[in-house]
């Protein structure tokens, strides 16, 4: 059985890589594709692995909504999914909805893909929200010691400039970031809210954007309610993702450079001192932090098998 999907925000980071993802993917196939710009191009033109015949179309909720496909994935800037949830909603059988942005992650009405935290609910969803790249990191790193905290967990967080998307900022201006840290939203970023949120328990999250183009690094300190010593630590990290596909769990200090095309999560670290533990938690932006994921909730969603399209890292040939 192969299922269709159609992809909104196509020659956007997230977009490329989820139709990359699909060129691999043996069940589900990118059957309709739109964007803002090239509209009428063939996508082949913007994404070298695109299937050759799909043309850009145009991205009114009322395009979308005509398409016959079984899923339509949204990867727009923040704001724009709820004519398009609306739209499709019109329709007698509407395709799975999976939003990359943030519009729906906290309606109780969408079902939040951490596939880690919410399989069953995924099974078989049809509208999801997909969690936030920082959020992802944040949550897998500290949802193993929910019960032991004694207090906020505090992230400092780097990502790769990719995480800024295509439209022209500071923050992706690799000439800004030359020899640069630059640390923004010191207060209140998106991801504290949710991370707090969804983990029902408060973080604190101070993000910076550096020079290099994906990948994402969180040092994560925990206050501990007793102590524990970093052999237990590691413990209750490995039972915790024994069974999960996509987490890794080592105990020396991950590195970030080495998160870049990697699908899963990476958690290492696991130093003590008395009461503060500490981990680091290594992500691709792209990859967990958006594309892999959503393939992950797409699979869910329609029943296939979870890592169909999300190859193995490294490849088992050289595993
Ligand atoms: N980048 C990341 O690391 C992550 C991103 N996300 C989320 O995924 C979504 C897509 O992100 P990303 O791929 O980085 O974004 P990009 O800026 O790279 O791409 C945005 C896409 O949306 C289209 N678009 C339509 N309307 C607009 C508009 N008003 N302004 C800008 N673009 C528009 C663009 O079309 P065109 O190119 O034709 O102009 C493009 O295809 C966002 O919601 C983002 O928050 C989530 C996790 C990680
Ligand atoms: C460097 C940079 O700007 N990073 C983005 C990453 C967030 C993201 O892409 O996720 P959502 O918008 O889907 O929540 C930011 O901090 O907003």
């Amino acid at each position: 059985m192969s299922f269709t999907l159609g992809l909104v925000g196509a020659r956007g980071h997230v977009g490329g890589e989820l139709a990359r993802l699909l060129a691999g993917h043996p069940g589900l196939r990118l059957a309709r594709a739109a964007s803002r710009q090239g509209v009428g191009e063939p996508l082949r033109a913007h994404l070298a692995h695109a299937p050759e015949d799909i043309v850009l179309e145009d991205m009114s909720p009322e395009t979308i909504a005509s398409w016959p496909v079984d899923a339509v994935v949204l990867a727009l800037p923040n704001g724009l999914a709820a004519g398009y949830a609306d739209a499709l909603a019109a329709r007698p059988r509407a395709p799975v909805l999976v939003d990359l942005s943030a519009d729906f992650r906290f309606d109780p009405t969408w079902v939040y893909g951490l596939p880690e935290r919410h399989r069953e609910q995924i099974r078989g969803a049809r509208r999801i929200a997909n969690p936030g790249c920082y959020a992802t990191g944040i949550q897998l790193g500290v949802a193993p010691l929910l019960g032991l905290l004694a207090g906020p967990p505090q992230a400092f967080g780097v990502s790769g400039y990719s995480g800024a998307g295509t439209t022209p900022s500071p923050r992706n201006d690799p000439e800004r970031l030359r020899d640069n840290l630059m640390p923004y939203a010191l207060t209140g970023h998106l991801h504290e809210r949710e991370a707090s949120h969804h983990l029902g328990h408060p973080v604190r999250f101070v993000p910076h954007v550096a020079p290099f183009f994906r990948g994402i690094t969180l040092t994560i300190t925990l206050p501990l309610a007793r102590p524990l010593d970093s052999a237990a630590l590691l413990a209750r990290y490995r039972d915790a993702y024994a069974d999960e596909p996509l987490v890794r769990v080592v105990a020396d200090v991950p590195e970030v450079r080495d998160a870049a095309d990697r699908h899963d999560v990476t958690i290492g670290g696991f130093q003590v001192d008395d009461r503060h533990a500490v981990v680091v938690v290594t992500l691709d932006n792209l990859l967990k932090g958006a594309a892999s994921q959503a393939m992950q909730n797409l699979n869910l969603a329609l029943g296939l098998p979870e890592r169909h399209g999300v190859p193995h890292d490294p490849p088992l040939a050289a595993a």
